[in-house]
């Protein structure tokens, strides 16, 4: 459903040169991406703060900066995705739950501004009151935090508005960018088997994430990301044991450095220096 072939983005950045002039210089921040996501699936893309992951869904969405450099290929339901078809498709049926909580309109109340999204996705008023009101009780956000506007809520509260907006958009393709930061366990958990609820329902969601541990139980794929690069793509269901599975040291690296994994790991360096684990 959305293909991602050879994708680089280079980004300008201000460099003291000669002299008192500031030189453009640009700056590879997605480096040679290729990644296949079909409908059905929740595929995570996992890396540390500034692998280019934001970017990564931003590129999709068409909401890079101006200056940006873009080149390789998106197709989206097997047909270019170039910038008049992702202004078309943004806010219908493809979706962004922004890592940013500013993206909200601070001069709404959040239960008119999760009405507004579901009419932008053409629900006709009344229908997307409903909707606006049955997202909002699922993801537990009380009358007055409906009533409220967007400094009035927490960053919990509001990452969860965020959640309900893309929700009632009926989106194909939801992109969610650190949906569950701030979130206490028990929201977190709703949130994502939410996304997960999307995909099964033979949607696309990819969930952008640093925590390994929280994707995997509802990922299908993950993709690694470094520095903007790609370290690997694999099944969920690869990152088990002693993570041997996996092709990349990196990727190996982050699944052994979850808390639950320590004792495997030590386990295995026991092993390989043959002492015994009696
Ligand atoms: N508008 C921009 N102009 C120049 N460089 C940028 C811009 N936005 C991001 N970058 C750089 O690109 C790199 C990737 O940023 P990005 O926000 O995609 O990281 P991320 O993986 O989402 O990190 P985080 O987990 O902190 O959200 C970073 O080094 C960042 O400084
Ligand atoms: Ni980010």
């Amino acid at each position: 459903m959305l293909t991602i072939d050879h994708l680089t983005l280079q980004l300008p950045y201000y460099a003291h040169g000669h002299a008192s002039w500031w030189k453009r210089r640009w700056a590879t921040c997605l480096d040679d991406l290729t990644l296949q996501i079909s409908a059905g699936e929740v595929h995570a893309v996992v890396g540390a703060s500034g692998a280019g992951k934001s970017l990564l869904a931003y590129a999709i969405m068409g909401l890079l900066p101006p200056a940006a450099r873009l080149s390789g290929q998106l197709n989206y339901q097997e047909k270019p995705l170039d910038a008049v078809r992702q202004r078309q498709l943004r806010g219908r049926e493809l979706a962004l739950i922004p890592q940013s909580l500013s993206a909200l309109d601070p001069l709404v109340r959040t239960h008119r501004q999760v009405t507004w999204a579901a009419q932008r996705a053409g629900q006709p008023s009344t229908g997307a009151r409903h909707a606006a009101q049955r997202a909002l009780d699922h993801y537990q956000l009380d009358t007055q935090a409906q009533q409220a506007y967007a400094h009035e809520l927490s960053g919990g509260m509001a990452r969860r508005v965020l959640t309900a907006m893309a929700h009632v958009s009926q989106a194909q393709l939801v992109i969610a960018d650190e949906p569950t930061v701030g979130l206490d366990p028990h929201q977190r958990q709703r949130v994502l088997d939410a996304l997960r609820g999307l995909a099964d329902q033979g949607k696309t969601v990819i969930l952008i994430t640093h925590d390994l541990r929280h994707a995997l139980p509802v990922a299908d794929r993950v993709t690694i990301m470094r520095d903007g690069k790609q370290v690997e793509t694999a099944l969920a269901c690869a990152f088990q044991d002693d993570g041997t599975s996996l092709n990349h040291g990196y990727s190996q690296a982050l699944w052994l450095a979850l808390p639950d994994n320590a004792f495997t790991t030590a386990t295995i360096s026991k092993d390989k220096q043959g002492v015994s684990v009696a």
